[in-house]
């Protein structure tokens, strides 16, 4: 039972950083916003910097607020959709699309509503809650697959687990709240180092930097407990340790409801949307029953479909082949941005009442380069087992996994209803943290070569795939490493002061790595400069500037209820 507690409180810490930006939308669903700008007096000339997913999505929602301003969207390269990229690759019998980025999108809030609203509904693939894609999750360790435990783990996936080794160190769950309190002072650690203190090495070696290969390809030696496991580490400060708070925070106090603790921002930000925000009742019946969803044509379909609503409002222009050179303050009030972009000799100036950046600013975070190769068999039958592919920790030995790889996603056991052939589709992931420091990166036949024994070293595939495609990521999945929240709340004062307001930020070094995270970060800018807000002088990082403490709330603040509204309908309809 204690065990079972202890795995569970695991699962909720790690559900916690798989959807970080997290608490703002917190695996909500849905819809209609209502938004009125009260404005007086609009910014006339806006400047979105990037046009990935954060600068789409940002273009989107403050046109949305400013009707009337020229927006103008500045993006370096040909193409908008930054590290979205979908490709449909014909095969024998028909075509298969291979994604080189993120490809799935879980259910939370603005992302539903904006994909309501650009009118995609027919067009999403779920992938549902009951199936293996998202029940069977694998950890490779140390020679084999071993199935992470799912919601109701049966005694035979424990003990299978149990003498894998994997699990070694879990009973230092148990003296977790026995543990001495956070030495006073520290003020971040790694979440390596956090896990060290509080479980056991371990546990972060085998399991813990799995999922951190999943998420941040990145080296959990290296990233921040306090901005990474802010729950835990939040707990951790109030009540002197993780796990006992996590209990405390419900006997401390007399309301029977569930209880957690949350940042008051995050707060805010969930009852805005529960305010703003109205799905489709259809539409939130099938979230609630997916785990995760993405589009027909791939998850490009989202930015394509978001450039197209843009333009086409009239007052938005997407400029491509723009590379932004440099912004600075105009004037001695500071109240225009100055704006170069395009290329050498004949690049341009101009000035903006308002600039929203999503570019990176290098003294902030490291970065990553994650390779990925996707690879088709027409053979449907090449894979071990069902589920959404597998992790590769950390402490798997050199031997098992000489090629650096980070995990292997089963595309075509995890989303349907975008190929037109049967066959196998997988994705191996190379790179990551491991090739931090390389001056050079494995060339395309490299990568496809090592992509190809990974496979057959971990999985027994050694059929020649019919079809691949290579794409090296460089630097991009920014790093919040130890210190992050420091230097981004000095970084948002720097701004701040220098801009007075009229320069924002929003995007993956600021918000969350994930998709869903960039869309809650440009959503909750574009809302903080309706009315008078763009006069004000924030800077886009309210949430890490906000220095109220975390408080007791109601679990069921911090999700979207619409969800608790399907569910009750459904039981009422099931009696
Ligand atoms: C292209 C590489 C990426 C890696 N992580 C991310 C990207 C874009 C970002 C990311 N991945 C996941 C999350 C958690 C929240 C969520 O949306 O589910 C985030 C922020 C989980 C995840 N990891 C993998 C997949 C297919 C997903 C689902 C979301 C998605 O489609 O990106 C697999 C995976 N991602 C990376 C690696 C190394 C890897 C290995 C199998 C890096």
């Amino acid at each position: 039972m204690r065990l079972k507690r202890h795995v569970s409180l695991l699962e909720t810490t790690l559900r916690h950083v798989a959807t970080r930006a997290l608490l703002p939308a917190l695996a909500s669903t849905c819809h209609h916003y209502r938004y009125a700008s009260t404005s007086t007096q609009n910014p006339e000339r806006i400047a979105i910097l990037g046009g990935g997913v954060a600068g789409l999505s940002s273009a989107y929602f403050v046109s949305r607020e400013f009707p009337k301003s020229k927006v103008t969207v500045f993006e370096a390269g040909k193409d908008t959709g930054g590290w979205i990229k979908s490709k449909r690759v014909e095969v024998p019998g028909g075509d298969v699309i291979f994604e080189s980025g993120p490809r799935t999108l879980r259910n939370a809030t603005p992302t539903a509503h904006l994909v309501q609203e650009l009118g995609l509904l027919d067009d999403i693939t779920y992938t549902d809650r009951t199936e293996p894609a998202a029940k069977n999750r694998y950890i490779y360790y140390p020679d084999r697959l071993n199935r992470l435990p799912a919601e109701r783990p049966s005694l035979t996936d424990v003990i299978s687990l149990w003498r894998s080794g994997i699990l070694s160190g879990i009973m230092g769950m148990a003296k977790e709240p026995m543990q001495p309190k956070r030495p006073h002072g520290l003020t971040d650690e790694t979440v390596g180092s956090f896990l060290e203190r509080r479980v056991d090495k371990r546990i972060a070696n085998n399991i813990v930097s799995a999922v951190f290969h999943g998420i941040y390809a990145g080296d959990i030696w290296q990233l921040s407990a306090k901005t990474l496991l802010s729950l835990a580490w939040q707990l951790e400060g109030k009540y002197g340790s993780a796990l006992g708070g996590f209990f405390k925070v419900q006997s401390d106090d007399p309301r029977p409801q569930q209880l957690t603790i949350a940042h008051p921002y995050d707060l805010e930000t969930s009852k805005a949307l529960n305010e703003e925000v109205d799905l489709d009742l259809g539409f939130a019946k099938n979230l609630k029953a997916a785990s995760t969803f993405t589009f027909k044509n791939g998850l490009q379909q989202l930015v394509r479909a978001l450039q197209d609503s843009v333009e086409k409002k009239g007052n938005v222009e997407v400029k491509v082949n723009s590379p932004v050179q440099s912004t600075r303050p105009v004037g001695n009030d500071s109240l225009q941005v100055a704006v170069t972009f395009g290329t050498e000799p004949s690049t341009q100036t101009e000035n903006f009442d308002l600039v929203v950046s999503t570019l990176r600013n290098n003294d902030l975070t490291p970065y990553v380069t994650v390779m990925t190769v996707n690879l088709y068999y027409t053979n449907p039958s090449l894979l071990p087992v069902q589920g959404f592919g597998y992790l590769i920790p950390q402490s798997v030995p050199f031997e098992q996994n000489p090629e650096r790889a980070l995990g292997v996603i089963f595309d075509s056991s995890a989303i349907k209803g975008q190929d037109t052939v049967d066959g196998t589709k997988v994705t191996v992931m190379l790179g990551g943290h491991w090739w931090n420091g390389w001056n050079a990166y494995p060339d395309e036949q490299d990568g496809l070569e090592m992509a190809k024994s990974v496979l057959a070293r971990h999985l027994n595939i050694t059929e020649t795939p019919t079809a691949s495609h290579v794409n090296l990521a460089k630097d991009c999945i920014p790093q919040y490493t130890l210190g992050y929240e420091d230097r981004l709340r000095d970084f948002g004062r720097g701004i701040s002061a220098e801009f007075k307001g009229r320069l924002r930020v929003v995007g993956n070094q600021f918000n969350g790595v994930g998709v869903n995270d960039c869309i809650t970060g440009a959503w909750n800018l574009a809302r903080g400069l309706r009315g008078e807000g763009w006069k004000s002088g924030s800077c886009g990082l309210e949430r890490v500037m906000d220095e109220r403490k975390w408080e007791v709330v109601e679990a069921s603040e911090m999700v979207y209820r619409k969800e608790e509204y399907v569910r009750e309908e459904d039981e009422i309809g099931g009696r």
